[in-house]
């Protein structure tokens, strides 16, 4: 039987022109890593909702979800073989509607203008959506008053 392909939702969240990024803390061989908020969605859950989900369980945060960017990208089972599942990162533009993103699970959180994104160390999955992103955001943090 074929395996049915796990969604991974990704929240690009935007406030005041810069996006927040998070720093994975594990698996081992992701720790240190960036990363999108968010997870896996759970059987019977949206996208949508899985990802609200997430962002209230690892920033303790609100957030309305808005619209897709780009298109679903496969990437490989990850290396601690916790999902063996062809995979696909969803990344969803999101917005917040209640309270101040905390690093509950990540290493820290840090809100990224558009050339700060491209300094970090992203997951795989993540790099093809970075100039999307960026197009989003103020260019340079110099930019913000
Ligand atoms: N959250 C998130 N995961 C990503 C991104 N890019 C990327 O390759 N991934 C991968 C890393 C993991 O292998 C997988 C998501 O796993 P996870 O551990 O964050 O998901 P989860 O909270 O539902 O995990 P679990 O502990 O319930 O198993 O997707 C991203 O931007 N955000």
């Amino acid at each position: 039987m074929e395996q049915q392909t796990l969604i991974v939702v990704g929240a690009a969240i935007v406030s005041d022109g810069r996006v927040l990024g998070a720093q994975r803390a594990e698996p081992a061989a992701l720790r240190g890593l960036w990363e999108f908020p968010g997870g896996k969605v759970d059987p019977g859950e949206t996208p949508e909702e899985a990802l609200v989900r997430e962002c209230r369980e690892e920033l303790g945060a609100a957030i309305r979800v808005l619209d897709q960017i780009g298109a679903d990208a496969p990437f490989p089972p990850s290396p601690d073989r916790r999902h063996t599942r062809p995979a696909v990162l969803r990344l969803l533009r999101a917005e917040l509607v209640g309270g101040e993103p905390r690093a509950l699970e990540h290493l820290s959180l840090r809100w990224l203008s558009g050339s700060e994104l491209h300094t970090l160390p992203w997951l795989p999955a993540d790099v093809p959506f970075l100039d999307p992103v960026a197009a989003l955001l103020v260019p340079d943090s110099a930019a913000l008053p």
